[in-house]
C-alpha cells in the first residue's frame, strides 16, 4: 500500500467511525470511543507503513492537525483549546510519538533477532546509510537520541529483555511528551484552573474517568472540560466579545454578571448543587475572632453550607501569641492538614496607635509566622498559601488615618519580603496580599457615604470631606467583589508575592508580583 493511500484510508475510517456514533457527545463514553478508534487506527497499515517512509513536512503537519482535531472532537473541545490540554487531558500521544513507538519496537525486533543474515544487513546499513536522512536506521538513531535512549550499537551489543525495552520506551516517551506539553500549558493564561499534577501521558484526567456513559454525564464532562481549559463561554465573555451588545447577566439568577467565580461559588441558583459538591469536597474551615458572639453566628451559617463537622470556631486574640497558636493547634488536631491561612483581623482606631499596630501589623506578622510553621513541608506540613488582608490604604497615603495606613503599609512590605525567601519553593509556601478599597462591611458601613450618616467617631469635617473624595474616586466594593479577588489570589498558583487591589471602579488589579500565568 502506498503511503498516500494509507493516509487517505485512515482519514476515511476515522470520519466514518465518528459519524456513526463513536464520537463522545453522541452518547458513547469518551474512553471507549478513544480506545475503539486507537485500535482501529493501529490495526490498519497506517502506522506500520509510516515506520519506514520518509514523510514530507506538509504530510507531517497535516497528520498532526488531523490527529489533534480528532482528539479535540472526542472531548467536545473547541478549536481554540490549547494543544497541550487537548493531549494531556486524554493522556494521548502525538502521531509522531505513536510512530516512534513502533519504529523503536521494530528496531528492537531486528537487533535482538538471532538471524545472522539480518544482523549482517543491519551492520551494512549502519556503515553505509547513517548519513542518509531517508534511511530507517538514520531516522531511528535520531529518535533514540531524542528520547535519551541507548544507541543502536549498544542495543545490538546488549539487547535488554523485550519487556524491559518496551517499558523503557514507554517511560521515555511519557517523560518527553509530558514535559513538552506541560511547557506549553504553563504559558497559557486560559489554563489557570487546570491542575498540572493530574496531567500525564498514558493517564486520562479525572474529568473523564469520573463519568458514566450516560448522555447527560458525557455532556456534563464536556462542560467541565471547557471550564478546566478556559474555553467555556460565560455571559460576561459574550458581553465582552459583542462589544457590550449582549448582556453579561447570569441567566440562572439574573442578579450578577456571570463569570467563573460567580458560576462556581456565588450564583444563588446553583446553591443546592454546590452544597452537595462542597460536602463531598470537604471544605474544612476554621474561623477565629476575638468576638465570639459574631464568630458563632458565622459558624452556624457555615455549618448549613459545609456540614457541621467541616467547620469550627476558636475564640482568639491575634495580639496574644498563645491564643493565636491555639487556633493552629486545634485546627490541625481536627482537620489533620492546614493549607490556607487568611490573616483578616483588623480595626480602624486612630486614637489607639498601639492597639492598631498590634492587631493590624503584629497580628498579621504573627499569623504569617505561625502559618509558615504549621503549613511548611519542612516542618511536617504539605505547603500552602497565606493571604494577608491589607488595604488600598497600604499602598497610598491617607492624611486622616496615618496609623491605619502605617499598619497596612507594613503588611504589604512584610508579605512581599517573606515571599522572596528562597526556601519557599522547598517549603511549598506562597504569600500574597489583598488590598481592598472601601468595602461595605461592619468596619465601613456604606450608609455612611450613601445616606449622609455620621462618619466613624473622631472624623473632623475636613477628614470627612477627604474620605468622601476618596470614596468617590474608588467607589465602595460589595463583599462579593472582594471575594472574587480573594478567590483569584487563592487559585492562581504562580502568584507568590502578588499584591492585588480590589476597587469598585477598577476591579481587580495587580500592583506587585503579577502572576506569570495571569493577564488582566
Ligand atoms: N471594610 C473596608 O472598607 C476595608 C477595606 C480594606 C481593607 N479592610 C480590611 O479587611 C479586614 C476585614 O475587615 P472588615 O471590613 O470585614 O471589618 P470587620 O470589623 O467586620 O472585621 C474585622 C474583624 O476583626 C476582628 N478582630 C479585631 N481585633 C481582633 C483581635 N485582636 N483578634 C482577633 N480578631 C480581631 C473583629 O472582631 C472583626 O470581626 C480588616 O483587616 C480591614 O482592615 C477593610
Ligand atoms: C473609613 C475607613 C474605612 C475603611 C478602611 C479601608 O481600608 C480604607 C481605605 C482607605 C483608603 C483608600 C484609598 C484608595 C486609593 C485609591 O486611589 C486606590 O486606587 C489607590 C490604589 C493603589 C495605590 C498605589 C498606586 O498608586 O499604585
Amino acid at each position: 500500500m502506498c503511503k498516500s493511500h494509507t493516509h487517505h484510508t485512515v482519514q476515511l475510517l476515522v470520519s466514518y467511525t465518528q459519524e456513526s456514533g463513536l464520537h463522545g457527545t453522541n452518547g458513547l463514553n469518551l474512553q471507549t470511543s478513544y480506545k475503539n478508534l486507537s485500535e482501529l487506527r493501529h490495526s490498519t497499515a497506517f502506522c506500520m507503513a509510516w515506520r519506514f517512509y520518509h514523510l514530507t513536512r506538509s504530510k507531517w503537519t497535516s497528520s498532526h492537525a488531523f490527529h489533534k482535531k480528532n482528539l479535540r472532537n472526542f472531548q467536545s473541545m473547541p478549536a481554540r483549546t490549547a494543544t497541550g490540554a487537548v493531549y494531556l487531558i486524554l493522556g494521548a500521544l502525538t502521531i509522531e510519538a505513536e510512530i516512534h513507538k513502533r519504529q523503536l519496537s521494530f528496531l528492537y525486533n531486528i537487533v535482538s533477532c538471532d538471524n545472522s543474515t539480518i544482523l549482517d544487513l543491519v551492520d551494512r546499513q549502519l556503515i553505509m546509510n547513517m548519513d542518509n536522512q531517508q534511511s530507517f536506521f538514520c531516522k531511528v538513531a535520531g529518535t533514540l537520541a531524542m528520547y535519551d535512549l541507548p544507541s543502536i550499537d549498544s542495543l545490538k551489543q546488549q539487547p535488554p529483555s523485550k519487556l524491559k525495552w518496551k517499558l523503557s520506551v514507554k517511560m521515555a516517551l511519557q517523560k518527553y511528551w509530558t514535559k513538552f506539553f506541560l511547557e506549553e500549558i504553563e504559558s497559557k493564561t486560559t489554563l489557570v484552573h487546570l491542575d498540572r499534577t493530574l496531567l500525564k501521558i498514558g493517564s486520562v484526567h479525572p474529568v473523564w474517568t469520573s463519568l458514566s456513559s450516560t448522555i447527560s454525564d458525557v455532556k456534563k464532562g464536556a462542560v467541565k472540560n471547557r471550564l478546566l481549559t478556559g474555553t467555556y463561554l460565560f455571559e460576561s465573555n459574550k458581553h465582552k466579545f459583542s462589544g457590550g451588545k449582549e448582556s453579561s447577566l447570569c441567566r440562572l439568577c439574573g442578579t450578577s454578571n456571570e463569570d467563573i467565580t460567580h458560576f462556581l461559588l456565588l450564583c444563588p441558583a446553583l446553591h443546592q448543587q454546590r452544597k452537595a459538591l462542597f460536602s463531598n469536597l470537604k471544605a474544612l474551615v476554621c474561623l477565629c475572632d476575638i468576638d465570639s458572639e459574631e464568630g458563632l453566628k458565622t459558624l452556624k451559617r457555615f455549618q448549613t453550607t459545609f456540614g457541621n463537622e467541616n467547620v469550627m470556631f476558636v475564640k482568639c486574640d491575634v495580639t496574644d501569641h498563645d491564643s493565636f497558636e491555639n487556633v493552629f493547634k486545634q485546627a490541625k488536631r481536627k482537620f489533620g492538614v492546614l493549607d490556607i491561612v487568611v490573616n483578616n483581623a483588623g480595626l480602624l482606631a486612630e486614637d489607639n496607635m498601639r492597639k492598631t499596630m498590634m492587631v493590624n501589623s503584629i497580628g498579621v506578622i504573627e499569623g504569617t509566622q505561625l502559618a509558615t510553621h504549621y503549613l511548611n513541608k519542612e516542618s511536617g506540613g504539605q505547603g500552602g498559601v497565606v493571604v494577608n488582608i491589607s488595604s488600598t490604604a497600604g499602598l497610598t497615603p491617607v492624611f486622616y488615618m496615618p496609623i491605619y495606613v502605617a499598619s497596612k503599609y507594613s503588611i504589604v512590605g512584610y508579605t512581599r519580603s517573606v515571599s522572596q525567601n528562597p526556601a519557599n519553593k522547598e517549603r511549598g509556601m506562597r504569600y500574597t496580599c489583598l488590598c481592598p478599597a472601601f468595602t461595605d462591611t461592619t468596619m465601613f458601613d456604606k450608609k455612611w457615604s450613601d445616606e449622609g450618616e455620621e462618619p466613624p467617631p473622631g472624623f473632623s469635617e475636613e477628614e470627612k470631606k477627604g474620605a468622601l473624595h476618596l470614596i468617590e474616586a474608588t467607589g465602595v466594593n460589595t463583599v462579593e467583589e472582594v471575594v472574587k479577588g480573594f478567590m483569584t489570589l487563592l487559585e492562581v498558583d504562580d502568584n507568590n508575592g502578588a499584591v492585588m487591589t480590589v476597587t469598585k471602579k477598577h476591579g481587580i488589579q495587580y500592583r506587585h508580583g503579577k502572576p506569570l500565568s495571569h493577564k488582566l
